[in-house]
């Protein structure tokens, strides 16, 4: 299991020296359902691995991860010692927007998607810190290089990788050019800073397309736990409206009070499927003052946290949703709402099992003033290692 690395050891000073993390990618040429940041390590997202790596090398007066801004809520739900800030369209935009959160002269900036960096590469790094505006960790190149087709020298060649470490004035001046680049010595560069390559390692080789993944040896298969999550809502009954039950119709007149279709079954699936997640609960997602989702159909709402799930990294094995209501009855839909959830989930269907009982005339259900459902589903991390 992984544990949140505190920032300072007891009785250590720290250095005047801020990290930086970039993870907020699109992770397009990874080029699956889940984005690379969201790979689990065991049972630690890639992003929080790569920072908890740099951590177990080196103190941090602070740290900061950029996360894409759909992701940024759950981001926030592995730590409360890092900050999260949103990322930007460029690696750039995300650096520039994490720098404004940097307070120490120094910056050290790596990609989430570089994860298996090693001591002496970041003491070679950390050793030039005075020497330089720009630190920057290099590759050199074995192989003939040939350049619009003419073979050019190869000992000029440097293929740079991350961590940069970097004066934090200059590389925030060295951002407001408008010019964009790839990376931090290269801004730094460009307007006449001292840069300072030192040897990298080919270890730091920076996960980009998915067969990458099976050629860096620090990154480890995932956790095969699985995770429970449950979910209870309740609606009161509302005349004039429709009444939706698990994607399915099932009466013309009489519906649900609420912001949405009012599916509370769905409503209570999909608070099921974020708790398995640690991803809070559906009022987080979808606000019910949000008019993006009056009179939304459910359905929609429980396809969206399925691909979030998908995204950062689950997949749903089963679920279990209990409808209690006395009015209507609703044997003859069960199998319906079935099968309409797991098409959604993209489940087998014997994976979706819906049940309804009254509540023998107790309670408001009793009394018909409206419906509750409790649900649970099961949730396990996605093996990018067996596809
Ligand atoms: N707008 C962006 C783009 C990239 N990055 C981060 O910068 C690092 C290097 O980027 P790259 O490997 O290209 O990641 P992606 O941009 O996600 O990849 P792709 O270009 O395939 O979409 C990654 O850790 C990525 O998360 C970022 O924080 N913000
Ligand atoms: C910063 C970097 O990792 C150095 O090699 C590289 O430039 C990132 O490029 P990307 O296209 O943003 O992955």
């Amino acid at each position: 299991m992984y544990n949140i690395v505190t920032l300072q050891k007891k009785g250590q000073s720290l250095p005047d020296l801020t990290l930086v993390m970039l993870g907020a990618g699109s992770s397009t040429r990874f080029n699956q359902r889940v984005k690379k940041q969201w790979l689990r390590i065991d049972e630690t997202p890639l992003w929080l691995f790569a920072t908890q790596n740099l951590q177990q090398l080196s103190s941090f007066q602070h740290i900061i991860v950029t996360t894409s801004p759909d992701e940024h809520f759950y981001a926030q739900k592995f730590s409360d010692t890092i900050t999260f800030v949103k990322g930007g369209e460029t690696r750039q935009e995300s650096l520039a927007n994490a720098l404004l959160h940097v307070k120490t002269t120094y910056v050290l900036v790596s990609d989430i998607a570089r994860a298996c960096i090693d001591q002496a590469m970041i003491d070679r790094i950390l050793d030039e810190k005075e020497h330089a505006d720009c630190v920057v960790p290099y590759l050199t190149v074995v192989d003939t290089v040939v350049y619009e087709e003419q073979t050019i020298n190869r000992d000029q060649i440097k293929l740079i990788q991350t961590p940069q470490l970097s004066r934090t004035d200059m590389l925030k001046k060295a951002l407001q050019t408008g010019t964009i680049y790839t990376d931090d010595s290269s801004a730094i560069k460009a307007m006449g800073g001292k840069v300072v390559y030192v040897l990298g390692n080919p270890e730091a080789k920076k996960l980009t397309c998915k067969e990458d993944s099976a050629t860096i040896s620090c990154l480890k298969a995932p956790s095969s736990n699985i995770f429970v999550g449950y979910g209870f809502d309740v609606h009161a009954y509302e005349e004039g409206k429709v009444m939706m039950l698990g994607g399915v119709e099932v009466h013309p007149t009489t519906g649900f009070k609420a912001h949405s279709d009012g599916d509370v079954a769905i409503h209570a699936l999909i608070d099921a499927l974020l708790g398995a997640a640690g991803a809070g609960d559906i009022g987080e997602l979808f606000p019910d003052c949000d008019p993006r989702y009056k009179n939304v159909d459910s359905k929609l709402l429980l396809k969206e946290v399925c691909a979030f799930l998908a995204k950062v990294g689950f997949e749903i094995v089963h679920c279990d949703v209990c409808v209690m209501a006395e009015f209507p009855r609703l044997s003859a839909f069960k199998d319906k709402m079935r099968f309409c959830l797991a098409d959604i989930m993209e489940l087998s269907p014997i994976h979706v099992n819906v049940k309804a009982t009254t509540t023998e005339k107790l309670g408001f259900v009793g009394r018909e003033e409206g419906v509750a459902v409790s649900a649970t589903a099961t949730l396990k991390y996605y093996d990018w290692t067996n596809v």
